[in-house]
């Protein structure tokens, strides 16, 4: 465990510049020039057509996309136009990422696990009752070895193994901005990636996925099965996102700056250094769907005491083997012992999978951000989009009420599952769009009473409940006539049962099953909600 031996000699050396420091740097510096070496450099023509076509992608998705339709339009372009960066980055992408291949890489990442184990284990990883197994469906991920109790402490990471932007990297980009903190870790992460064989990260590095579901891996084709869902326009602006950061730093790394010696003394140099020799497109979706599937948030030890706790965004190698399933969180970084803490949620048999619980998501959310859906999800829900119209008069009286109950006027509100159906939000903001004049002025006129319009049983008039409960139903109704637009339910559940009666999805369809998953819940809570709203109409 030759790397991880030289993260511990490190520890060991007192602080200021020694000279064994100064010896291990002038190593490292030459193992960064091995690195650098060992890939493949692209001709300058090929060097200039993707300058020009990183241009053209930053230009295009620094429009802002007027409707649904001009997103989806812009969203078409930007696939060709990554289409044409990945192939002429080809050479180099193999060469960082030389796993990835359109087999399932779970054996590949087994084959990993043993090396993995044993530098955790020498990090001081404790997971006694725990080994990384294959599960279908899941890749890989936790299997008890024992009996484990429920909230016994069953797996601990200390802090020098949790893999962060204070983890002794010198490649800050994106300087002290709190809300970059994930940014950081993706731009580490594709620098220890580049690095290689050379990183002290690459026993964890070597278990991670190859590939991902996430809609960064989406086709065109695949991405089409959202259109008309509340995930299309998140994925969509997901993509654009993801693609206008690599286009920063492309143009960071190879259009605004001199080429770089990988000098450590100057701050940020060995970032920019790595990133002018190994940076493609295909490595950064990878490092950015490593992060958004795998992180957490860890209390950061850089800051000044008496300010309030900042957090930064955190791999943690072995904990990030557990997959999800409904519960209650139970992991937990401790100050004090400097180590994350995960303890059990329940029970788990020996050689029963062990599940940690992410926290609430939607299945929107967890599809766009996570790559998969739960299809027991307790805390799903669909968000509908509703807004006061601007050339409607009573506008102001309407803002007043929604002010009063917090509810922005423009705003993104819940349609749940059973029993609830419609949130109170979705619910009183419909109530109040709906208010003729003199009802808008009674409530005006005392708007303390306005938190009984969240009630499902407020006393209102007859007519005004109808018409709430009407525009709930056509609304729905249109909803669902969206989704059949792009597939209807009947073709929806005949593919699925394909799907499925290939044994829980052929490999290669993941992406797909996920998909069509994700309709059937999303149409199941909309179909839900439209009987309930039928059925208040007519009371
Ligand atoms: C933190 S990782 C867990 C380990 C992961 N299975 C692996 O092979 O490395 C999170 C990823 O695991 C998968 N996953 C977790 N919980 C899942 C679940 N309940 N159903 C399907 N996939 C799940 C998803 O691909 C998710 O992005």
């Amino acid at each position: 465990m030759g790397k991880n031996n030289k993260r511990n000699k490190k520890a060991k050396q007192p602080n200021g510049p020694t000279a064994s420091s100064a010896a291990s740097g002038a190593g490292e510096d030459v193992e960064d020039q091995q690195a650098a070496r060992s890939l493949p450099s692209l001709n300058p023509k090929k060097r200039n057509q993707l300058n020009k076509l990183v241009e053209e992608l930053l230009d295009l998705v620094e429009k802002q996309p007027a409707n649904p339709n001009d997103e989806w339009k812009q969203y078409e372009q930007l696939q060709q136009l990554l289409k044409q960066i990945m192939i002429l980055e080809e050479s180099l992408s193999q060469a960082v990422c030389p796993q990835i291949s359109d087999s399932p890489d779970d054996q590949t990442r087994l084959a990993k696990v043993e090396a993995f184990s044993a530098w955790a284990k020498e990090g001081g990883v404790h997971s006694e009752g725990l080994e990384i197994a294959i599960f279908p469906g899941y890749q890989l991920g936790l299997r008890a070895t024992r009996q484990l109790e429920k909230e016994e402490l069953v797996l601990s990471v200390p802090r020098k193994l949790i893999f962060s932007e204070e983890s002794d990297s010198d490649c800050r980009l994106f300087g002290n901005m709190p809300q970059a903190t994930h940014l950081n870790l993706a731009y580490d992460l594709v620098i220890e990636k580049i690095r290689g064989e050379f990183s002290e990260w690459r026993p964890y590095i070597d278990v991670l996925p190859a590939k991902y579901n996430t809609v960064l891996y989406f086709s065109t084709k695949q991405m089409e099965r959202l259109r008309g869902t509340a995930a299309c326009s998140l994925a969509l602006r997901q993509c654009r996102v993801i693609a206008k950061q690599f286009g920063f730093l492309y143009r960071y790394a190879h259009i605004l700056t001199e080429t770089s010696s990988g000098n450590r003394s100057l701050p940020g140099d060995r970032g920019l250094f790595f990133a002018q020799h190994g940076l493609c497109y295909k490595l950064y979706r990878w490092a950015v769907s490593t992060v958004m599937t795998r992180q957490n948030l860890v209390p950061s030890e850089k800051q000044e005491s008496g300010d309030s706790p900042k957090f930064i965004s955190a791999l943690i190698p072995y904990w990030d083997m557990a997959n999800h399933r409904p519960g209650k969180i139970t992991s937990f970084y401790g100050a004090v012992s400097r180590q994350l803490e995960c303890t059990a949620q329940e029970a788990c048999a020996a050689g029963e999978q062990f599940f940690i619980y992410y926290g609430d998501r939607s299945n929107t959310d967890l599809l766009v951000h996570n790559g998969f859906v739960d299809v027991n999800n307790p805390k799903d829900y669909v968000n509908i989009r509703v807004g006061l119209s601007p050339t409607d008069a009573l506008a102001a009286k309407r803002a007043s009420i929604l002010d009063k109950l917090n509810i922005r006027h423009t705003a993104e509100l819940r349609v749940l599952p059973a029993p609830e159906f419609i949130s109170k939000e979705l619910l009183a903001f419909v109530r109040v769009f709906k208010m003729s004049a003199e009802q808008l002025d009674h409530w005006c006129s005392d708007l303390e009473r306005a938190g009984d319009l969240l009630h499902i049983d407020c006393a209102l008039e007859t007519d005004h409940e109808t018409r709430t409960w009407q525009f709930l139903e056509d609304r729905l109704k249109l909803l669902l006539a969206v989704l059949d637009k792009e597939l209807r339910e009947a073709d929806e559940v005949k593919e699925l049962s394909e799907l499925e009666l290939k044994d829980g999805g052929k490999p290669g369809q993941e992406i797909e099953l996920m998909l069509l998953l994700y309709r059937r819940l999303e149409r199941s809570i909309l179909a839900g909600a439209l009987q309930y709203a039928r059925e208040h109409r007519k009371v």
